[in-house]
């Protein structure tokens, strides 16, 4: 693939449609080789607008609005950032032959709502997966709950980050977990999953990157990455995660399965479930995923920068250099245009770095930024890069 000049005739240009944290990254890698970067979110400031040379502030969730956005800008590769797109728009772009869509639209239409995915999965692929039922009402719900098992997770189809999402341990808590499920879906809709709940041993994101070499599109995992989740929402990840080499086998074939059926270009984070040598597959983002953060500190290239060569049909190196991990800062606060005391604290701890994202607004839970750190091992690295975040205090600007 050719690459030509940003802001000119010969431009290849691309479109984030979302411009969070991730995206950002994503911007900084494309500016890097010379791509026209535009940005895409709903909200203005967006951080990955304040590294792309042209954004726009639209709700990606209206067709009309969306369809607008792209044929104005004409770019050559659209690159989803986030769940809530409206993904049929993608579908008519792509088969019009108008832009490429990253990994594929009908990739970004399956994985947008949790029923699209997890039935590709489980009931197409045969895939292993939670027990699992949908639902559209609370009277519903119970009646799943009942029938699966408790405890059950209950997650709006359409939503991420933990929005909306809650573990039901009793009949009597049903309610409440109906209604925080309406309350949390980033788009309107009163459908919900139902899942049983997989014991794990611990739970992996596998980095997968379909890319081109030699003019085929290959496959390559990256090293295991482990979290730990609070309330449906990452807090901090490592890399590389031990594991059994039965239980990693298996995993890059769940891997390889899920990925060969999207198709397309790109990076895949896909978050599977450990016991000892069984994998259960979770869910799968068809773009750089929040846990994969750590790929800043731990990787020759990071996923932002494999996603970035990839979708430009550029050759990736997936090895991993140190042993790093990643710690989450959040606002801790519902204020705009906070400030962070203690930066230079949270950088002295040895092999500490930072990303703060630059959000306009903070929430309580909103993730703000990130603590990234290095070590001989995972023990040493996961305490550094919690150290360095938590000696970041963010305060009302
Ligand atoms: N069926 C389950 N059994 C056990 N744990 C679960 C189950 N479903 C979810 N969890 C826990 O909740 C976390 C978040 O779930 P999930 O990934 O489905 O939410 P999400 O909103 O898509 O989050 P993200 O967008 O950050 O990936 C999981 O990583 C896991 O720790
Ligand atoms: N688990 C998915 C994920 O982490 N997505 C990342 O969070 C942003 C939204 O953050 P916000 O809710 O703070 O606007 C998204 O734009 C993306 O970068
Ligand atoms: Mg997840």
């Amino acid at each position: 693939m050719k690459l030509g000049t940003p802001l000119s005739d010969t431009a290849t240009r691309v479109m984030l449609l979302g411009a969070g944290e991730l995206g950002k990254e994503v911007a900084i890698e494309l500016q890097r080789l010379g791509v026209e970067v535009i940005a895409v979110d709903r909200y203005p400031n967006a951080p990955a607008m304040q590294v792309a040379h042209r954004s726009h502030v639209v709700p990606m969730t209206d067709p009309q609005v969306l369809n607008g956005v792209i044929l104005a800008e004409a770019p050559h590769i659209i690159v989803p950032e986030i769940e809530a797109i409206a993904t049929d728009v993608l579908a008519q772009v792509e088969a019009a032959g108008l832009a490429r869509v990253i990994p594929t639209a009908r990739a970004t239409q399956l994985t947008m709502n949790r029923e699209g995915i997890r039935r590709l999965a489980a009931e197409e692929l045969g895939l292993p997966t939670s027990p699992y039922a949908f639902v559209e009402s609370a009277a519903e719900l119970a009646e799943a709950a009942q029938r699966i098992g408790l405890p059950v997770f209950v997650k709006p189809v359409m939503s991420s980050s933990g929005k909306g999402q809650s573990m039901v341990e009793t009949l009597q808590a049903v309610d409440a977990a109906w209604a925080y499920a309406q309350s949390g879906g980033r788009v309107e809709t009163a459908r919900v999953i139902v899942e049983g709940k997989i014991d794990f041993d611990y739970e992996i994101t596998l980095l997968t990157v379909r890319s081109m070499r030699d003019g085929q599109v290959v496959t390559d995992f990256c090293e295991p990455i482990g979290h730990r989740q609070e309330r449906g929402d990452y807090v901090e990840s490592w890399q590389p995660q031990a594991m059994s080499p039965a239980a990693l086998a298996r995993a890059q074939e769940i891997a390889g399965k899920v990925t060969d059926a999207l198709g397309g270009l790109g990076v895949f984070g896909v978050e599977l479930f450990v016991e000892g040598d069984e994998v259960w597959f979770s869910e799968v983002s068809p773009r750089p995923h929040d846990t994969g953060l750590v790929t800043l500190a731990s990787q020759r290239m990071s996923e932002f920068a494999l996603h970035a060569r990839a979708i430009l049909g550029l050759p990736v190196d997936v090895s991993r250099r140190d042993v790093a991990a990643s710690a989450v800062i959040y606002g801790g606060m519902e204020a705009a245009g906070i400030a962070f005391e203690g930066v230079a604290e949270a950088l002295s701890v040895p092999t500490a770095d930072l990303r703060l994202f630059g959000k306009p607004e903070s929430y309580e839970r909103r993730r703000m930024g990130v603590a990234l750190a290095r070590g001989d091992d995972v023990d040493q690295a996961r305490a550094r890069a919690r150290e360095a975040a938590g000696r970041v205090r963010p305060v009302a600007g």
